[in-house]
């Protein structure tokens, strides 16, 4: 590896891609710049951060299966800004690494099947990363590309939290609590063991278009809301969270609807959008005057609020709630919608802090701590692969 070597990651996620560009300076990667594309919105467009300027770039491909039109174009403007000659690696953000993949591999062959058996474990997901997997397999076949895993950081959990209560021959199948969003709650772990040491017990809210909880005890995952599968826990952009599994039985058994039909409400139409009927974007759902927008962020703060109480229990006490990704660390509303629902816990928040997206949002009389930090998946992919290269 020469100084001047880039390193590229690749973050799928159940709404956007977020690209990333790295220096790889020694052992160290270097954030140069950040792209993201919302493969939702017509006509596509590539939003490319560089140091502090933005520039928004039309796509004129169309998202295929295996979307080589994309993944040339995005390159053919990434080397409008960088060296793309200098790309010696690719890393991915791959959502299930199930029993088998417990920190970040290299992807050949045997790796790339391995991710593809969990396909059913993670059916948002997977796939999406497999598509730019193999896409820059054929594509840009001189670049090392590896895999990492947002179930890994959970992998502490204790053997009772991971337990789902049904039969011990299934638990052993593997149909078990796994925990997501890890990469995110690495981040925000060794953010927190340098911004705010004496937070021991601290519960982590990831709260993006896909949202979860971590519970973390000097900076290990103890719990986390999200079990078997991204469905579970608080109510999301499009999904439900946690639902008794009664009314899946009611909906395939009474209703007669398919498998394929109730996926498809789990999925894409629960939430904040099913629930409000309007967005699943809390930006506009806070500016929506209806009696129905209200009532969904209402839930939504409703059952953070509840989850984070479960998980004190886990911890067996709480110094600091920590909110991060797009609502956490942009929504004061819904910041502050939670924190009410904790006042009886000893959670009080400062306004003006908590307007102005300070570090420190709680008063100084809180008996926990509020903080807002700004998470980084990308940066744990590019760490994770730098690691796996400088092993080879
Ligand atoms: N600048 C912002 N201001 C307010 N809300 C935002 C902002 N950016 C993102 N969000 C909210 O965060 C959500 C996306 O969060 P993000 O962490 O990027 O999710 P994902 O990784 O799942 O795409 C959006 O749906 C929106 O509700
Ligand atoms: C795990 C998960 O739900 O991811 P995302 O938030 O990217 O949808
Ligand atoms: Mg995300």
């Amino acid at each position: 590896m020469s100084s001047t070597d880039l390193l590229l990651t690749f973050n799928a996620g159940s709404s956007t891609v977020k690209v990333g560009v790295f220096s790889i300076d020694g052992a160290v990667a270097r954030h140069l710049g950040r792209g993201v594309i919302d493969l939702r919105a017509e006509p596509l467009s590539l939003g490319l951060t560089r140091g502090s300027q933005t520039f928004d770039m039309p796509l004129k491909a169309e998202v295929t299966d295996d979307l080589h039109g994309v993944i040339d174009e995005t390159f053919a403007l990434l080397a409008d800004e960088f060296d793309m000659a200098a790309a010696v690696a690719v890393g991915h953000r791959v959502v299930h690494g199930g029993e088998r993949f417990t920190s970040a591999v290299a992807l050949d062959d045997a790796a790339t099947d391995g991710i593809e058996a969990l396909i059913p474990l993670a059916p948002l997901h997977q796939p999406q990363a497999l598509r730019f997997i193999r896409a820059l397999r054929h594509l840009k076949p001189h670049l090392v590309q590896t895999a990492s895993f947002d179930t890994a950081f959970h992998a502490t959990q204790d053997d009772l939290v991971r337990r789902l209560a049904i039969p011990r021959s299934l638990h052993e199948e593997g149909i078990k609590r796994y925990g997501f969003h890890g990469l995110s709650y690495k981040f925000i772990a060794s953010e927190l063991a340098r911004k705010a040491p004496h937070a021991a017990k601290a519960v982590v809210a990831h709260l993006g278009s896909g949202a979860s909880l971590c519970a973390m005890e000097d900076g290990i995952s103890r719990d986390c809301s999200m079990g078997f599968s991204t469905l579970d826990g608080i109510p999301m952009a499009t999904r439900p969270g946690c639902l008794d599994p009664g009314v899946i039985l009611h909906l395939a058994g009474e209703r007669k609807r398919s498998l394929g039909e109730i996926e498809d409400l789990l999925y894409h139409r629960s939430g904040l959008l099913g629930v409000s009927g309007i967005s699943a974007d809390t930006r506009d759902l806070l500016t929506d005057g209806r009696p129905e927008a209200r009532q969904a962020i209402d839930l939504f703060t409703l059952r953070i609020a509840g989850e984070i109480g479960r998980m004190a229990a886990t911890l067996g006490g709480l110094d600091a709630v920590v909110f991060t990704a797009g609502i956490g660390e942009h929504q004061p509303e819904i910041r502050a919608g939670v924190a009410k629902r904790l006042f009886w816990l000893g959670l009080s928040i400062d306004e003006t802090a908590n307007a102005a997206d300070s570090f420190t949002i709680s008063t100084g009389e809180s008996r926990i701590a509020a903080h807002v930090v700004a998470t980084d998946e990308e940066q744990v992919i590019a760490d994770e692969a730098l690691s796996v290269l400088r092993a080879r």
